[in-house]
């Protein structure tokens, strides 16, 4: 790929809510930095997706993660973006054979924030808790079967004033957005292995077309493969777990000296049931395996809902 310049800029496709365009922005000035482009050879492509314009609703209610990526999706198979970049968290497991993440950018604390209180042992009795997330939901219950846990969506702005105006007494939210819009005071970070993040939680994918070989090359060349490898696995587990965004899972992996540590947890909806292991992995341990082993290892409640 010849360099782009600014008649020819590099197209970053990207959703336009606050914390979008912050991650956006991060990728355009990784690219930037790594290939000593000028700056007005890289410019955002901002969009609006149907996930953004339906507030009222929970996701799995309205269609699930492909809200979040159709626009994106379209704009990058016509040839209108040179990439897109998605929290992965909100994107797919599986994802159309034509696309592929060429690069995951270094993970931020991937840890969940409570809002509201200084712990979750300090909410008082029945506190009316605001989360889209069957996850949190799930966590929160087992761990205070009394929480009132009502449907709060929005981006992180909205969340937050819907909780200034007392429509809700807590929230919580992911460390790495709040900290990507500055928001580095807000909240009180959670416990990683109480609260175990969302399988990919923290961090940033960009996806190009797997036969764009040149975006693929620019793309590829800012990716952090420790970070990439983690979330592979956490990805991997959430495959063939099966199940769809209303299934209560929680994955979370690290690189340790001996390799990676992949934890996972399941829940019932309610929070009444929870599962949990945690491999090392190695050709004989495998995300995959971990699945098998919570789902074999997990009472019906639970196992109905990776059914999927
Ligand atoms: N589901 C919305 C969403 N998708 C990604 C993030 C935050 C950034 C991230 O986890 O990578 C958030 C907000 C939140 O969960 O608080």
């Amino acid at each position: 790929m010849p360099s782009p310049s600014s008649e020819q800029p590099f197209r970053i496709g990207t959703r336009a809510s606050p914390l979008a365009l912050a991650q956006a922005t991060l990728t355009r000035d990784a690219l930037i930095a790594v290939h000593g482009w000028a700056q007005d050879a890289v410019v955002l492509v901002p969009m609006i997706a149907s996930g953004d314009r339906i507030q009222d609703r929970a996701l799995a209610e309205i269609g699930g993660k492909e809200l979040w990526t159709r626009e994106l999706d379209r704009a990058l198979a016509n040839g209108e973006i040179d990439c897109a970049v998605h929290s992965l968290k909100d994107v797919e497991t599986i994802r159309p054979a034509a696309f592929v993440i060429a690069a995951i950018l270094e993970r931020a604390d991937p840890r969940d924030r409570l809002i509201g209180a200084a712990s979750i042992a300090d909410l008082p009795r029945g506190a009316r808790i605001g989360t889209a997330s069957p996850r949190r939901a799930a966590q929160l219950l087992h761990a205070r079967p009394d929480l009132d846990i009502t449907l709060l969506r929005g981006n992180v702005a909205t969340r937050l004033a819907k909780l200034d105006a007392g429509e809700v007494d807590a929230t919580l939210l992911a460390a790495a957005g709040l900290d990507r819009l500055g928001m580095n005071d807000i909240g009180v970070a959670l416990d990683i292995d109480t609260m175990l993040p969302a399988p990919s939680q923290g961090a940033i994918g960009i996806e190009v077309l797997a036969d764009n070989d040149g975006a693929r090359a620019a793309v590829t060349a800012i990716d952090h493969d420790v970070t990439h490898r983690c979330v592979a696995a956490e990805r991997a587990l959430l495959a063939e777990l099966g199940g769809d965004c209303r299934s209560p899972v929680a994955a979370h992996a690290r690189m340790r000296a001996r390799g990676i540590i992949l934890t996972a947890h399941l829940y019932a909806t309610d929070g009444s049931a929870m599962v949990s292991g945690e491999y090392m992995l190695d050709d004989d341990n495998t995300p995959a395996g971990l699945a098998r082993d919570l789902l074999a290892e997990a009472p019906a409640a639970i196992r109905a809902l990776f059914a999927g």
